[in-house]
């Protein structure tokens, strides 16, 4: 078993960034910007942005934090979104999911110009990615590509099963993996709650993808020998033993299941550090006018 280490390809891939961006500085005398809009004050949400903020320091960009109470409007909200989308100070903006229930994410998802949408969730992002276009892909699935990628795992006609059919990671994830590229060209299973049999797929799953939100929901008996298994589960429990009272778990019950594995990645320091990267390298994208011109 050998372990996907999101901290050292995470560490390794911010060199490069952090490279670029001082080259940035350089020729334009201006830094990469994102901008994050954090509502509430939920302790995941809160944690997950603040290590946005710290990493876009870290690799020389610039960062803001827009808070709103919980009780913000929608149209609040959105007039906050047309004055990021017009601000050219302003490379490219996340709002942090999830929202509180009187907003609806799909109405926040699409004010937000696509060109800065660096959290890929925009549909015309995710219509390009779908036709293999330029575009910015969202963070979590970007960032396995690039975790695959890194330590060149062979996806080339294998059988790939994604557990999970969110728009932010289950169906992105289908998609590139089935796309004619490398990492990619894999046959692609893509299930869900409603599968009947699900062991009967993840069985013969030679890539595994556990995108479900339940903690230890994949065990050994569900897991081929050999198989590369990708945990995108982030299941906080309030816990005494850690700094932060909050300690995270996966969607797979790793330690009866990497003995079985040639590849898997732990939780923490997996996916979770290679989202943020991603997002890092959509935000460099964006400032460089890589992908869409402004
Ligand atoms: N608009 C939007 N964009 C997102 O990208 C987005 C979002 N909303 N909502 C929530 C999820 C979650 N997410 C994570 C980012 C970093 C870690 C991360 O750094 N994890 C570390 C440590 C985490 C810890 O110890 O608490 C690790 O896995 O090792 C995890 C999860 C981004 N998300």
């Amino acid at each position: 078993m050998k372990l996907l280490d999101g901290k050292l390809v995470s560490e390794e891939l911010k060199k490069q960034i952090a490279v670029e961006a001082a080259e940035m500085l350089e020729k334009t005398g201006r830094k990469p910007h994102l901008v994050a809009i954090l509502v509430g004050n939920d302790g995941g949400s809160e944690t997950y942005v603040a290590s946005k903020m710290r990493n876009c320091e870290k690799v020389g960009f610039k960062s803001s934090l827009v808070r709103y109470d919980v009780t913000v409007t929608e149209a609040e909200l959105l007039s906050k979104i047309e004055e990021l989308n017009k601000d050219a100070e302003v490379d490219g903006f996340i709002v942090q999911l999830p929202l509180p229930k009187h907003i609806n994410p799909d109405v926040i998802t699409e004010a937000i110009d696509y060109r800065k949408d660096v959290d890929g969730f925009h549909p015309i992002n995710l219509g390009r990615m779908q036709r293999n276009l330029p575009c910015f892909l969202p963070a979590t699935p970007y960032g396995i590509m690039l975790m695959l990628e890194y330590y060149g795992v062979e996806t080339a006609g294998k059988n790939c099963v994604v557990v999970g059919r969110s728009n932010i990671v289950g169906s992105p994830m289908s998609i590139l993996m089935a796309r004619n590229s490398n990492p990619g060209n894999c046959t692609v299973t893509l299930t869900h709650s409603r599968t009947a049999n699900l062991s009967e797929f993840t069985k013969n799953a030679d890539i595994l993808i556990a995108a479900i939100g339940k903690k230890n929901f994949i065990t050994a008996d569900m897991v081929k020998d050999g198989a590369v298994v990708i945990d995108v589960g982030m299941n906080r429990e309030t816990s005494t033993t850690t700094k932060s009272g909050f300690k995270l778990y996966g969607d797979v019950d790793f330690e009866n299941v990497a003995p079985k594995a040639s590849y898997i990645t732990p939780v923490p320091g997996g996916v979770g550090l290679m989202t943020i990267v991603s997002l890092l390298r959509n935000t460099l994208a964006a400032a460089r006018n890589e992908i869409y011109a402004k």
